[in-house]
Parts: C-alpha cells; structure tokens; sequence
C-alpha cells in the first residue's frame, strides 16, 4: 500500500518513541518529565512530555491527562498561541505527548526585563489566547508566567491544560458563575488563584481575566501582586484586595490592571463583553496596538 505522504513538519497520528531521538530534559513537572526530541523521518524538534502510568495512578491524576489530551486536541486547529498537540502514544509504563517546542522557554524566565512594548505586545498575545478559549468553552484555571511559554520567534505559547475547565453549555456556565454551591477543589496557583476560587469554588471564564491581572502586573513590576510567606496569607491577601502598586508603575497599566483585580468576577473587565474581550482591547493601555496585526514581538531586553 503507498505511504500517506505526511506534511513536512507533522508526525503522522500513529508514532512510537522508536520515531524520536530523545535528547535533554527541558523540563520536570509533578507527573512528568520534558525532552527535547528529533523526529527521524522529517528531523524536526518536537518537546514530548512523558508521563509515568504508575505515578499517574498513585496520584490519581488521570482525569488531569485526558483532560489535558482533550483541550490541546480541541486547540490544535489553530497553528499559534497555544502549544500544539502533535500527537500522542504510549507504552506499557508511559504516556507520551508530542507537542511544539517553545525554544525560548517561559516569560517567567524574562519577565524582570520588559519593556512596556513588551508588555503590551505579550499582554495582547495572552488576551488572543483567551478569547479564542473562551470561543472553545475552555476556562485555562491555571494562567501564570511559568504557562506562557515563547516560540523560536518569540510568540506566546499558552500551554498546562491540566487543570482546565471545558464547559459543556450555558447552564454549566451559570453554575460555574453565581448560585453553585462549593464544588471544586481549589486549583491553580497560590499567587494566582481566584478570589471566586476561595470562596464558593465557583470558575468562569473571569477567572483567567482575574489571573491576567496578575501576569500583566508582574510583567510591568516584575514582582506579583500577592506574595506572602504562605500560601494562607496569599489568600488573605487575595481576599482583601491587599496589593499595591511602585511609584513608577505606569498609569494606563495600572488603570488596566485595577479594572482586572476585581473581587466580583461579573465587573471585571471584559467578563460581560458580546464580544470577548473587546472592553479590554478597547482599553487605553493597548491604544497602540493593532489588534488585526500585532507585528513581531519586540527585542526583550
Ligand atoms: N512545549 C514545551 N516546550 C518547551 N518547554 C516545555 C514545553 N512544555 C513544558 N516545557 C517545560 O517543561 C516543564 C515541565 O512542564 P510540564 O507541563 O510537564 O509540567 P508543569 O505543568 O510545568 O508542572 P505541573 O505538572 O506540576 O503543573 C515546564 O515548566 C516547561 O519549562
Ligand atoms: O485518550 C486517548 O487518546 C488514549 C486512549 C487509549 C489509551 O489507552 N490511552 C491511555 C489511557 C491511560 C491513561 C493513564 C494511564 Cl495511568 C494509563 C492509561 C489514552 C492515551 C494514550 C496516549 C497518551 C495519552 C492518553 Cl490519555
């Protein structure tokens, strides 16, 4: 039978790990482990997250992979912003995830030296993936500097759909909103949970704009807006809106960022927009960027 001939830069859908040459690790989470790898039959680079079947059951973690499968098949139409997911296989002991690699890591990495070009370039990235998650009913839940990760040419990709939310239709997403009773147990990140999140347990699709209130503060600062020694105290924090903002702080970021980190999801900014998320593109902070075409991502110094 002929070959399938396959797109230059895609692995078909059926591979083994007998296809990649496994290089360095690139990186470690709770249930993996990330190597940079080779495709032999098109030697393009590819991150593949490997996942340990045992450690996934001792954890009780496999709602949290095929979770993550789902989103990232669901987001793989689109060829920017989000990592994308190539392919997966496995074997007896292991999960493998073929994904983009993101050559120039995390922002979390750089994010003590950009300018606020940059800021406004990335921020403008992070507000398109968003919209378009929200177009896919996807609710992030876990948006933070560590989870944008940046292409060979220095584009966002979103990435950790672990924890993400996908809701199924308007009534889930009542529920998800006001009048549900407590249901999920907190997930994200201390720094960046919302407030929603300690309270009723309630997620929406606010919840990442409350979270990208907190990347753009850190991106103009350097610094998140809610630190404390524990985790108990960042929640206190959270909880009663306790941030402040440097002298230096730019004033339109600062206008942005308090229309953001709102206690009540529904008056955060962009959370009732027809349009997703049209208020924040609209807002003086981005009055220089042309939202049809961001251009190339400025040098971060
Ligand atoms: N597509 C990718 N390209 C480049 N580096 C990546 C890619 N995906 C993950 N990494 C790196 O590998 C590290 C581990 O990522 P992974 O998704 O396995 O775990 P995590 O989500 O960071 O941790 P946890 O599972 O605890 O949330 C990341 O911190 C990141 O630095
Ligand atoms: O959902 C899928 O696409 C397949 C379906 C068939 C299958 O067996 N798997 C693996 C399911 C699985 C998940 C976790 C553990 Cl610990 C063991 C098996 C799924 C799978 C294969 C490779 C990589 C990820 C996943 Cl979820």
């Amino acid at each position: 039978m002929t070959p399938v001939p396959v797109p230059a830069d895609e692995p078909p859908k059926k591979r083994s790990a007998a296809d990649f040459i496994f290089g360095k690790v690139i990186g470690e989470g709770s249930f993996s482990t990330v190597y940079l790898a080779k495709d032999i039959h098109t030697n393009k680079e590819f991150a593949i997250k490997v996942l340990e079947k045992l450690h996934i059951k001792k954890e009780r973690k496999l709602a949290y992979v095929t979770r993550e499968k789902e989103v990232l098949l669901r987001l793989a139409s689109w060829n920017e912003l989000f990592v994308k997911l190539y392919c997966t296989f496995q074997d007896v002991d292991r999960l493998y995830f073929v994904l983009t690699y993101a050559k120039n890591g995390d922002l979390l990495t750089h994010i003590k030296h950009l300018s606020l070009e940059c800021v406004r370039f990335y921020a403008a990235e992070i507000i398109m993936a968003l919209e378009r998650l929200n177009i896919k009913k996807i609710i992030h839940r876990d948006l933070k500097p560590e989870n944008i990760l940046l292409d060979e040419n220095w584009h966002v990709l979103l990435t950790d759909f672990g924890s993400a939310k996908i809701v199924k239709d308007e009534i889930e997403q009542e529920e998800c909103g006001e009048n549900s009773k407590r249901r999920n147990s907190f997930v994200g990140t201390a720094q960046y949970v919302t407030p929603e999140v300690l309270t009723d347990g309630n997620v929406s699709f606010a919840s990442d704009l409350w979270a990208l209130g907190c990347v753009i503060y850190q991106m103009v600062c350097g610094t998140a807006p809610f630190q404390a020694g524990s985790e108990y105290l960042i929640f206190k924090k959270i909880l009663d809106l306790e941030y402040s903002f440097p002298e230096d702080f730019d004033s339109r970021a600062r206008n942005l960022v308090e229309q953001l980190l709102v206690i009540n999801p529904h008056e955060r900014l962009g959370s009732c927009d027809v349009k997703p998320y049209t208020s924040i593109r609209e807002h003086q902070f981005f009055s220089k960027i042309n939202w049809h075409n961001l251009g190339k991502p400025p040098k971060i110094c």
